[in-house]
């Protein structure tokens, strides 16, 4: 291996140091390594450093050898490494490297290097050695040039502080823009020196502070510095107006901040610069103002100032108009800064300007579009015109069946929706078809149980967690009867939707779980609480739908047991007895639904199955004579020729395509333009009957669901404040409730117990003015509500108060 290689691998700088030879003399032959080329430049290299070094330094040939075998005969390297070995503790300047990668320039190299090696070794320079006869802080003058750094004073620039000495340089740009605004400057430089004259009285006047605070905070900035020059050139008090902290400006030549006077500060920020400092005599502890101070204080003849208003208002009643007072507002026109900026950007400014022509462009079409829609939108065509019907006779000529809303209620799970899904499947209002995708549906997400509960429950939630949210209509005919189904949720979360189901209602449909376990904690749940609250809001006839028989093998026991436990129970609710009946049923197999059970466990029960139930209702006694009424369930977009529409029940009264309506609380008019009773167009509606109208002058934002259509000529009032008979679920005391009325919610709070009536009388039955109401009590309370409503005796509301019903009654 040749030796050169070995070399190369090896970190020189601290191998040499070890380095004696002897590693390398185990059986290896140096000179049988070398050419005959090598050795030659080996021994000139020799004599060369023997030259350069001289005779007073002693280094040994075979060191020069080596080293500049080490060296690749760079004599330069050679003889500062020798050196180096001679006079360790001597700092040396090292050599410019340039030479070494060119072994042909060995020749020239070593002449020039010569000097400068010479020097060094000469007069080595070091710190102390220079400081030598110096003694701290008395550097003489014609070395403080070799060592001083210049301080970092504010830069010019744009956001660089002022200009002055010593700022770096600054651009082309920057500097036109300072040259003109200067120029603009000088004009106003007299005015302004008599507003730092004023200002000065205004600090003296304002400062409370001690003296010796005072001086030694403005001594620094008022007196020295670039930034006080910069105030006094410049009549905009810009952020260089703005005082820098004191020790920037008191940096000291040797480095240190804090303790320097301003003779010592650098010559650039001389005070003899400072024409301003030179206006404020040194004894004088107050400085000139500077121009944020003039800013914020203005002139002191302003009468306003001199009564000395808080600094805030002050900044307030800053000149921020154009005209003549404009001139003087230090703000109004744009900083140096901002106008370099400006030019900088300037290229980009056409294709900033080409954008924003595109975007006008693009604004103007979207206007254009919005307006055509909006036009579209407004040209509803001809106003209805009202027909002039006489609706009752139109009602009487027309022989409508009788219609009957029915809500179905019971404990979560109990198998509601199941049971209208079947009753409208056996019905064929539900195709098969439809309800085999249903079934498969459910079956992809593990829910196929459910796929009858579907034709009611439609929404993606309500199948996703399998149970109802809102009540579901729907319909379907008997040959005697329009029935509209509300199925309602049986979560207790729920409840505020199946109370607005409930005030829908004619009569109720209640659902029980047969199942072992199942009809108890059913009862404690919601089964009570619905039967209680939908005979709280008028409801008179309740069918109990008995259901899951099959899940226990349809026992007569569990369907006597069931119908003793909740006939009584709503019997103590205020149902009469020949309002309730009870059919024992399986929802999910279709047994007593629609057809008679065809199980034979099923055959001892020999009455009426459900449907024959629902057809025994009594008909609908009709307020058709009574004032227009409806409460809005829902607004919605009725379809492009029906921009607006609302559906509800018509709770009393009729109406007619073309008649005003007004809707309260808002006191909005609107007119009808179009009427659909179950889904089909129609020229007019009564009470009873479930509504889609369309309407025309209004806007949206005027119909909520909860708000009552009613008449101009028979208005419902809109009160803030109501007197309640209630039947009592919980204790009642003073106390926030929520006050519900079908859809319509609103916040109260019960202000007054007036008394505690007897349940069958209604007669005073306790002392006036109780501090609480006993569940199941009767009492006649007074609510407070927060905001106006239309409500009207002899309207029935829920009282609720967190999450629970506290109570159920009547307007008085
Ligand atoms: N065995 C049996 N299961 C039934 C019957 N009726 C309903 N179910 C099941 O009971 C579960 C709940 O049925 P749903 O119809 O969703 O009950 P629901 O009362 O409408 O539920 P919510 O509306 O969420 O309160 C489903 O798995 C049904 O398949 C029935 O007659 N027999």
């Amino acid at each position: 291996m040749s030796r050169h290689k070995l070399v190369k691998t090896m970190n020189l700088d601290d191998e040499l140091d070890d380095f004696d030879g002897a590693d390398f003399d185990d059986g290896y032959d140096e000179s049988e390594a070398l050419t005959a080329d090598d050795k030659a430049r080996l021994e000139n290299g020799v004599r060369e450093v023997h030259s350069i070094l001289g005779p007073s330094v002693n280094v040994s040939e075979k060191s020069i050898e080596d080293s500049l075998w080490h060296y690749y005969y760079d004599v330069d390297k050679t003889v500062n490494y020798l050196l180096q070995q001679q006079a360790p503790t001597v700092p040396v300047i090292p050599l410019e490297d340039n030479q070494a990668s060119s072994r042909a320039q060995f020749k020239h190299s070593t002449s020039s290097l010569f000097c400068g090696m010479e020097r060094c070794c000469d007069v080595p320079f070091s710190l102390q050695g220079f400081f030598a006869d110096a003694t701290w802080r008395h550097v003489p003058p014609e070395r403080q040039g070799e060592i001083l750094i210049e301080p970092l004073y504010p830069r010019g620039g744009l956001c660089g502080g002022s200009p002055g000495a010593g700022e770096a340089k600054i651009s082309k740009l920057a500097a036109l823009a300072a040259a003109r605004k200067k120029k603009e400057n000088e004009k106003h430089t007299c005015a302004e020196s008599h507003e730092s004259n004023a200002s000065v009285a205004m600090l003296e006047k304002l400062d409370t502070r001690t003296p010796s605070a005072e001086a030694s905070d403005l001594k620094g900035p008022a007196n020295s510095g670039p930034d006080t020059q910069s105030v006094a050139s410049q009549s905009r008090p810009t952020r260089h107006g703005l005082r820098y902290p004191s020790k920037r400006r008191d940096y000291s030549p040797a480095g240190s901040f804090g303790k320097g006077t301003p003779k010592e500060a650098p010559p650039h920020a001389s005070e003899s610069e400072n024409p301003a400092k030179e206006a404020t005599p040194r004894s004088n502890p107050t400085a000139a103002p500077s121009v944020f101070a003039k800013t914020m204080f203005g002139d002191a003849q302003d009468p306003i100032l001199s009564v000395m208003p808080p600094i805030q208002s002050l900044a307030l009643s800053f000149p921020r108009s154009s005209g003549a007072k404009a001139k003087s507002d230090p703000f109004a026109g744009p900083s140096p800064d901002d106008v370099v900026a400006k030019a900088q950007s300037s290229s980009k400014g056409v294709k900033a300007a080409k954008k924003a022509a595109q975007s006008a462009k693009d604004d103007k079409a979207t206007n254009d579009i919005t307006a055509n829609i909006e036009a579209v939108a407004i040209d509803e065509g001809p106003k209805p015109r009202s027909k002039n019907l006489d609706v009752l006779a139109e009602f009487e000529k027309s022989r409508a069946k009788n219609a009957a809303n029915f809500i179905v209620i019971g404990h979560v799970d109990a198998g509601k929706s199941t049971l209208m899904g079947r009753l409208l499947y056996d019905l064929k209002v539900v195709d098969q078809r439809t309800v085999d995708r249903y079934r498969k549906e459910a079956e992809k997400i593990g829910k196929s149980s459910f796929a009858l509960a579907w034709v009611l429950d439609q929404g993606t939630e309500e199948r996703k967690r399998g149970v109802t949210i809102d009540i579901a209509m729907n319909k379907f005919e008997t040959s005697k009867t329009s029935f509209t189904i509300l199925d309602a949720p049986g979560h207790r979360d729920f409840i505020p939707n199946m109370i607005a189901g409930a005030s829908q209602a004619d009569f109720a449909v209640l659902v029980i779980d047969a199942g072992t376990g199942n009809f108890e904690s059913g009862l404690k749940g919601q089964t009570k609480e619905h039967a209680l609250l939908v005979r709280s809001m008028g409801v008179q006839r309740i069918v109990i739908a008995v259901n899951k028989l099959d899940t226990v093998q349809w026992s007569k026991d569990r369907f006597d047991e069931i119908q003793q436990q909740v006939g009584a129970f709503l019997t103590a609710a205020g149902f009469q007895s020949r309002n309730v009946a009870f059919v024992p049923c399986s929802g999910l197999n279709g047994d007593n639904i629609v057809k008679r059970a065809e199980d034979a466990r099923a055959s001892w029960y020999t009455g009426p199955i459900l449907i024959e139930q629902l057809e025994a209702s009594e008909p609908t006694n009709r307020s058709l004579d009574k004032p227009l009424r409806l409460t809005i369930a829902d607004v919605f977009r009725g379809g492009v020729q029906n921009p607006l529409s609302i559906s509800g029940r018509l709770d009393s009264g009729c109406l007619q395509v073309g008649d005003r309506i007004v809707t309260m609380p808002a006191k909005e008019t609107a007119v009808i333009r179009g009427i659909e009773v179950d889904l089909e167009p129609a020229d007019w509606a009564v009470a009873g009957q479930n509504v889609v109208l369309h309407l025309t002058d209004i806007e949206q934002q005027y119909l909520k669901p909860g708000d009552v259509i009613c008449l101009p000529s028979a208005l419902i009032q809109n009160v803030t404040a109501m007197t309640v008979k209630i039947l009592a679920f919980d204790h009642l005391t003073p106390m926030h409730v929520e006050v519900h009325r079908g859809r319509l919610q609103v916040a109260g709070r019960i202000t007054q117990l007036v008394a505690v009536l007897d349940k069958v009388t209604g007669a005073m039955a306790g002392k006036k003015k109780p501090r609480l109401v006993q569940p199941g009590s009767v009492a006649r309370v007074v609510v407070q509500l927060d905001s106006a409503v239309p409500l009207e005796a002899p309207g029935k509301v829920i009282l609720r108060a967190g999450g629970q019903t506290v109570a159920a009654g009547l307007l008085e």
